[in-house]
């Protein structure tokens, strides 16, 4: 709803109310609607000043009515009413003016912005344009490349950014309302002709075919077959070339595509997933809102290889104390030089101090005797591992939280090495760790509900989205992805190439293909893991047992490789070639193919062709069948819990919503039929013979995604 008050004798006063961001519902559309007649007709109300409550100007339209109700007063001619108005109406903005928001303002004749406030049109990121006159008047206001840049991206701009930009048109420290009202008793009565900026003329670049082509190519480039930010070019480039009315209608019909497309929703279901996962719980019942954390003020990180040094990086940009500690003093003094570049870097970037103060370097596992948490990120080990945490556990004061940055391995196990099991979490960082967005926090059988929520609010403050799931071998993240890069190898041994493979899944939205990533990655970190579990052992590699490891079909072909040297990039030769050892142009390499061919001709094998569709759907629908077994386990709790993760960590193409939103645009029947096919095609490949719990849900009707956590609960009570 919205409230209306007069104040200082003659400012009308709106203030929406819609908590917790304000959001454009159909109760506050209509409230602004009968506030603004309300103060147009009044004839002591000489000007007008929009606010919202509690801080917050207006998060935009409410985006949980797309999915429902769309009745209620249209935004467009509400905004159009409000520029059309014959009294000056000021937008005092404070906290966000974001989407539906910002085109409140926009339509407003002036704006005042908090200093603290953050402006944007976000919309691109849920699959939208701004399409309540947004595309047609920031243009016409900041000119078209801001504008584009805007829109384009969704990124939020501080006050004084939008000032510089000619958005607002003043920021102040003070109560924004008490500033707008000020400012609206000052306007009163002054002509309002120059203040309607769906009037004002577009400004036209002289390039502006280059301008939009070059734009457009760069977009479509980044987009990654997302087609909100091509519809957001077309939209200003309306701006740009039509008259205003005729560049609304342009906006309406490019929004009206947008509306309804499957990208659109899946957006929309990944902003909220990435809500939800904060909202984590654990099959002990233990719940973020019952759990409470502890606070942290000193933290630890044990070894400061790659993934050490991004994880003291990103807690020493959070404020804490931090203490670093290497054994070997050759890596420390190599890793203080690193650490203190990155920091410096990042401050740089984001234009404060670096935090070089607020973290100490020891080679002595000692230094973290009075650390509240210490996160221990040295090689994948476990030997090693068990060991660190048997010195954790006898070195540290009582109740420290000790954490593990394994990929996979058990942290139940690492918590029976200490005295106090129920102190010890995975955190599983993602590489480069100060960069990237994902944690999984691993509870394992005996971790306390305090130290995961401790957990989960370090993640939080480090601005990580994180994600509570329990212990198995990979977590959710690794699980999932072993036979998805096993079922590449498969294809290759039937007749695949890596370019073939590679190309379906980047024009599927991946930045990258499996074997890119496998490349980038380093092929000798998969080979040591399977070393480790006994699977890549040389002598193996020959006569029959080389395709059957462990009872099981395997492919040696990664090890292989390996075994000639090629680790991929960094060896300039593995699944490509490089121009040099740590090169990033991947071409083709004719190596590989007489490899392959050789490799199929002494197994018997003959290659058959092979299309993107069938390696799309064997990639993964083998991924998604592991997503399934992964919930029937209860390691995830939700399949919003995977689909974050696969989209923050591995690279999923958000518009695709995750693995197990695409299974339920796609039709989960359409993918158990498609398992059920490769299965029966390829009975000893591993992992394609369907879940339960998918049969199960299909035989349930398939339900939406959002109920799938009913099914699952009935599941394990019946269990
Ligand atoms: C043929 C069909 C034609 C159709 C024509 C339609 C014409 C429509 C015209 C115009 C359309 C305009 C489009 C929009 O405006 S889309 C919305 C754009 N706005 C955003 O993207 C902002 C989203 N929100 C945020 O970025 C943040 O929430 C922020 C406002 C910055 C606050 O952040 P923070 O304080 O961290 O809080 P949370 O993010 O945790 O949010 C708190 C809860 O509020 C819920 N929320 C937030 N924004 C919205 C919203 N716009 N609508 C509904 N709900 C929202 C959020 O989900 C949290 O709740 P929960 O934890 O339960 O999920």
């Amino acid at each position: 709803m919205a409230q209306y008050s007069c104040v200082s004798g003659s400012v009308g006063l709106i203030t929406l109310k819609n908590p917790p961001v304000n959001a454009l519902s159909a109760a506050v559309r209509h409230g602004i609607v009968d506030t603004v007649k309300r103060a147009l007709s009044e004839p002591k109300v000489k000007s007008v000043v929009i606010c919202g409550q509690n801080g917050i100007f207006c998060g935009g339209a409410d985006i949980r009515e797309f999915a429902s109700d769309m009745s209620g007063p249209p935004l467009v001619p509400m905004i159009h009413a409000i520029e059309a108005a014959n009294k000056p109406v000021v937008a005092a903005i404070e906290g966000s003016a974001l989407g539906g928001g910002l085109e409140l303002a926009l339509g407003c004749h002036y704006r005042i912005a908090h200093s603290k406030a953050k402006l944007g049109l976000p919309e691109v990121t849920l699959g939208l344009l701004p399409a309540a006159g947004g595309t047609q008047r920031l243009p016409r206001l900041i000119g078209v490349p801001a504008a584009l840049n805007l829109i384009t991206t969704g990124r939020h701009v501080t006050a004084a950014e939008a000032l510089q930009l000619g958005v607002v048109d003043q920021v102040t420290d003070q109560n924004t309302v008490d500033a707008a009202v000020k400012f609206a008793l000052s306007v009163a009565g002054q002509s309002l002709d120059a203040r309607r900026i769906s009037t004002y003329p577009c400004p036209r670049p002289s390039d502006l075919d280059a301008l939009f082509d070059g734009v457009m190519q760069k977009v479509r480039q980044s987009a990654r077959g997302a087609i909100a930010p091509v519809a957001c070019v077309q939209a200003v480039r309306a701006a740009a070339t039509l008259p205003y009315t005729q560049g609304m209608e342009r906006e309406k019909e490019l929004m009206a595509t947008l509306f309804t497309s499957g990208q659109a929703r899946a957006l929309q279901y990944c902003f909220f997933a990435q809500r939800a996962v904060g909202r984590w719980s654990m099959p002990s019942g233990a719940r973020w809102d019952t759990s409470k954390p502890r606070p942290v003020h000193k933290a630890a990180v044990i070894g400061l290889g790659t993934m050490g040094r991004g994880i003291a990086v990103a807690l020493a940009q959070t404020g804490l104390s931090v203490v670093a500690v290497e054994t070997q003093e050759k890596q420390l003094m190599e890793a203080k030089q690193a650490v203190s570049g990155m920091l410096e870097r990042g401050a740089k970037r984001r234009g404060v101090a670096p935090a070089l103060d607020g973290i100490s370097y020891s080679g002595n596992i000692q230094a973290v005797a009075d650390a509240d948490l210490v996160i221990e990120a040295v090689f994948e080990d476990m030997t090693l591992k068990e060991k660190i945490f048997q010195q954790l556990s006898a070195v540290c004061k009582p109740g420290t939280f000790l954490c593990t940055n394994t990929s996979a391995l058990d942290v139940d196990h690492l918590a029976s090495q200490t005295r106090n099991p129920e102190l010890v979490v995975g955190m599983h960082f993602f590489a480069p760790a100060h960069v990237m967005k994902l944690l999984e926090v691993v509870y394992g059988t005996r971790s306390s509900p305090q130290a995961v929520a401790t957990a989960m609010q370090l993640g939080k403050k480090m601005g990580k989205v994180s994600v509570a799931v329990g212990n198995c071998r990979g977590f959710v993240g690794n699980r999932m992805l072993k036979p998805y890069l096993e079922q590449a190898f498969f294809l290759l041994e039937e007749g695949a190439t890596p370019e073939l493979v590679d190309r379906a899944l980047e024009e599927f939205g991946f930045a990258m293909g499996v074997f890119r990533v496998s490349d980038l990655s380093g092929l000798d970190v998969g080979w040591k893991v399977r070393k480790g579990d006994g699977l890549a052992e040389p002598e193996m590699a020959t006569g029959q047992s080389a395709r059957i490891r462990q009872g099981r079909r395997y492919s040696p072909l990664g090890d292989l490789l390996c075994e000639q040297g090629r680790y991929g990039q960094k060896t300039g030769q593995g699944w490509y070639q490089y121009d040099k050892p740590g090169g990033r142009v991947a071409r083709s390499d004719p190596w590989l193919h007489s490899f392959l061919e050789e490799y199929r001709a002494r197994h018997g094998l003959v290659a058959r062709r092979i299309d993107q569709q069938e390696v799309l759907e064997r990639c993964l629908y083998v991924l998604i069948n592991e997503g399934f077994h992964i919930l029937e386990d209860g390691i995830a709790a939700g399949p919003e819990d995977i689909d974050v993760i696969y989209v923050f960590g591995y690279g999923w193409p958000r518009h695709r919503g995750g693995p197990m939103f695409y299974a339920s645009m796609v039709g989960l029947a359409k993918v158990l039929e498609r398992l059920e096919h490769y299965h029966q095609a390829h009975p000893d490949v591993p992992y394609m013979q369907p879940c339960n719990l998918l049969r199960r849900l299909v035989a349930s009707g398939s339900p939406p995604i959002q109920r799938w956590r009913e099914v699952i609960k009935k599941l394990h009570s019946q269990l």
